[in-house]
């Protein structure tokens, strides 16, 4: 297992540790196969499963499971090509030349600080520019029938697809917190008939800056607690909320004096 290296947010960059309990780095998605295989047995209708179709079954499913975020559509543009689903001309390549060459490498210039107040928190080492793209958010695919129990807080869906869930694999991008002012925007893009879920840069993001983006009032109903990001100076709140009041500064005597005049 690659375990990602942190650093105190209170040290001074040496003094490095190793997260409590890190998820596997990995750059491409995973499978739990037995889970998708019991969730195959489940959806598939008994009468047509005989002996010698089963196994057959079997390995078909973990293959298209594999392939759970690749589609078939032709309604969908993809991010790369701007063609559309149903043309040819869209292929697999359209995935690898747009995270080569317009993707920002940020991968080693992130750094994983923390714990802090909501865990650990991803930080850049680099400025990056306002519209670029940095990352994507990879995990493992997951049925998207599972409870909300089997649910982790690293739960990201891909309607009608698969959920991608980064608690015990994935990569740095499982790091990044959410805030009300975030920095970061998440889209669901299509990618050479892929589904995708990348972030872009919303604006100029300085050295040291933590990188945020907004996960959404569902997921914090759902996971049943607060947001408690910095623009709402860590008081517990919805997205959506408006910030609180600040109390009015103590007036003295002396500006109150000068208001009556
Ligand atoms: C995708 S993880 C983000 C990384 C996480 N901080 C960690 O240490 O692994 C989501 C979890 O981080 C925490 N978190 C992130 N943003 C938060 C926020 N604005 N308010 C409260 N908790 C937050 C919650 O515990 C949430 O379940």
């Amino acid at each position: 297992m690659t375990r990602f290296l942190a650093f105190n947010a209170d040290g001074d960059g040496e003094n490095q540790h190793r997260i409590p309990e890190p998820p596997s780095k990995i750059t491409r998605h995973a499978l739990r196969k037995q889970e998708w295989e019991t969730e195959a047995a489940a959806n598939r209708p008994a009468s047509r499963v005989t002996k010698s179709k089963k196994k057959k079954v079997k390995r078909k499913t973990v293959t298209k499971v594999l392939d759970a975020i690749k589609y078939e559509s032709d309604e969908l543009q993809c991010l790369a090509c701007l063609l559309y689903g149903d043309d040819p001309a869209c292929t697999s390549k359209c995935y690898t030349d747009f995270t080569r060459q317009s993707f920002r490498p940020i991968t080693n210039s992130v750094q994983i600080r923390g714990p802090g107040d909501l865990g650990y928190s991803a930080h850049t080492t680099v400025p990056i520019e306002k519209h670029e793209w940095i990352g994507e958010y990879i995990g493992e695919l997951r049925p998207l029938s599972l409870s909300d129990t089997q649910q982790s807080h690293y739960w990201l869906p891909i309607p009608g697809q698969c959920a991608i869930d980064a608690e015990r694999k994935g990569n740095w991008t499982r790091f990044m917190n959410s805030s009300c002012k975030p920095n970061v925007k998440v889209w669901g893009e299509t990618l050479g008939k892929r589904h995708v879920v990348l972030f872009q840069v919303l604006k100029n993001i300085a050295v040291g800056e933590e990188l945020t983006f907004q996960y959404g009032k569902a997921y914090f109903e759902k996971a049943g607690f607060e947001c408690r990001c910095d623009a709402h100076d860590g008081e517990p709140h919805m997205p959506g909320d408006k910030p609180a009041a600040k109390k009015p500064a103590k007036t003295t005597g002396k500006k109150v004096l000068k208001n009556a005049k």
